[in-house]
Parts: C-alpha cells; structure tokens; sequence
C-alpha cells in the first residue's frame, strides 16, 4: 500500500529531520509515528501526501512513486485516493459542516443526493449528526478535529494520513475515533 525508501528531508539551517527513511504498510495496517515535539512528523506526513518534497527517496502508493507525478498528477491521486486530517483542521468557515465534509466526495462524484446521505453518515458517525447546517464558528476544538475526520473518510480512501487526529479529544472520543480508522481500513 506505502513504501517509503531512503528518504531524506532537511530543513532550513541545514537541520536534517530524517535519512535513509524506510517504511512499509500494508493495506489495512494502522501505524502510529510517534516522537518529540519538532522532530519532523508532520513534515514526514506531508512528503507522504505529496504535499512536500523530499531531498531525495522514494514514496509509493500503491505502487505508484509520487515522485514520478508532476502536480496535476498528484492532486488527482490526493484526491481519488488519500484522506488527510491536518492538525490545523482546515473546515472552511463560510461552508456549512455538511459542505465542508462533502468537499472530497464532490470533487470526484457528482451525484448530490447520495453525497448528502453519505456527508450525514460521516457526521453521525463521528457524533455531530444533528450539526450538519452549522458553521465552524460555532464549534470546539475537538468537535472540528471530528468533522476534518469526517471529511479526511467520506471517499473512502486508500491511506489516511492524520496528523495528531486524537490531539484534541477525551479518551472516550478518541477511542471511537481510532475505532472508525480502523473500520476505515479493514481491507
Ligand atoms: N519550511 C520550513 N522551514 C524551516 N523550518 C521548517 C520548515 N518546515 C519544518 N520546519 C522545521 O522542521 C521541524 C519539524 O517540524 P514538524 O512540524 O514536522 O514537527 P513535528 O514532529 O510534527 O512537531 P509537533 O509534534 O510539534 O507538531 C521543526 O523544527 C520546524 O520548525
């Protein structure tokens, strides 16, 4: 599903955050990169979408290298086949919660009533079902880290990155949250 080989990333002030980086993850696999503040998760999380370049390495999903796609190439693999949950959320304020969460379905579908229906499922799932026509104004912290899941899952997608995804929760939350990944995944 993901194959990372010798990847390589520095930052500015010539700090190098990882080399020869290898990983492996099979379809259905939940995998957790953990580590201090600062030390590159995020970034390694944004090379992973595509959304960074490495220095040097290799990132394949599902067989195909990112490093072979030009931009247009890559946004339409993000699109088709990626979810991703940013740890700064990203719920756009003058969309309502369905909207925002609909979005990715949209850009590949367009069959609207069953985008509604499936936008619904996403929140109920999550536990915002009755939210749907509010604004992200309105919301916690950890109710719009659940609609940014929500949407980072409506499309089904191959491999979820999620950066810090529990970041915000209560433990009760989390778990569910961790749970619906997993179902997410279950090939
Ligand atoms: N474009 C950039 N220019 C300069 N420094 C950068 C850039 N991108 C990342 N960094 C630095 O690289 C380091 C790694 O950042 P990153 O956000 O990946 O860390 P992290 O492990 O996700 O941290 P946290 O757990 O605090 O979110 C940080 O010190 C950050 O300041």
């Amino acid at each position: 599903m993901l194959v990372v080989r010798s990847l390589a990333k520095s930052v500015p002030g010539d700090r190098r955050l990882f080399a020869g980086l290898e990983l492996c993850v099979a379809a259905g696999e939940l995998v957790a990169i953990v580590g201090e503040s600062g030390v590159g998760k995020s970034t390694l999380l944004n090379i992973l979408a595509g959304l960074d370049d490495s220095d040097s390495g290799e990132v394949q999903i599902e067989g195909i290298s990112l490093q072979g796609l030009d931009e247009t190439q890559r946004t339409r693999l993000r699109r088709q086949r990626i979810g991703f949950v940013f740890q700064a959320f990203h719920i756009l304020p003058y969309l309502t919660l369905r909207q925002n969460v609909a979005l990715p379905l949209a850009l590949v579908s367009a069959d609207a009533a069953a985008i509604t229906g499936r936008a619904d499922a996403m929140l109920e799932a999550v536990g915002l079902g009755a939210r749907g026509d509010g604004y992200a104004r309105d919301l916690s912290g950890g109710e719009l880290q659940r609609v940014a899941i929500a949407r980072a899952l409506i499309h089904e997608p191959a491999l979820i990155l999620a950066d810090e995804p529990t970041g915000n929760l209560d433990t009760d939350t989390a778990a569910k949250v961790l749970r619906l990944f997993a179902d997410a995944v279950r090939p």
